[in-house]
């Protein structure tokens, strides 16, 4: 059984674990494997809404790469593990491009 409340909530792994503070994650190692963090939850109650989340975090990201021009500032550096991870974070400036019309 998978209860994420119990790995999210446990002050072994984080510090305060009832304060907001979404910085509590760097330099964790984020992935669908971790074994500190599992954003959709897990097991019989895996977030039922995670497919439509996800779809509506693709659909924005849609849009800011449609509409804004992106400029990296600093970082980039990608290591493929399979998915993309950017170990020096990637730093970019977000633009609203001209309209053409
Ligand atoms: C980024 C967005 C979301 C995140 C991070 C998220 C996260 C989670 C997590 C961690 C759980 C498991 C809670 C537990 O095990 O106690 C959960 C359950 C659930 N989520 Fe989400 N969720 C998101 C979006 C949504 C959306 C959009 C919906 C509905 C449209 C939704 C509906 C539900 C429901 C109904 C459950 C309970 C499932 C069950 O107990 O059988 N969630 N969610």
């Amino acid at each position: 059984m998978v209860a994420p409340s119990v790995l999210h909530l446990n002050p072994d792994k984080y510090d305060d674990p009832l304060a907001f503070n979404p910085w509590r994650w760097e330099g964790k190692e984020l992935h669908a494997g971790s074994k500190t963090f599992m954003a959709f939850g897990g097991g019989v109650r895996l977030c039922v809404g995670a497919d439509f989340a996800k779809l509506q975090m693709a659909i924005f990201i849609h849009h800011l790469i449609s509409n804004y021009r992106w400029t990296v500032v600093k970082g980039g550096d990608i290591i493929r593990k399979p998915g993309l991870v950017f170990p020096n974070g990637l730093h970019v400036k977000i633009t609203k491009k001209q309209e053409l019309y």
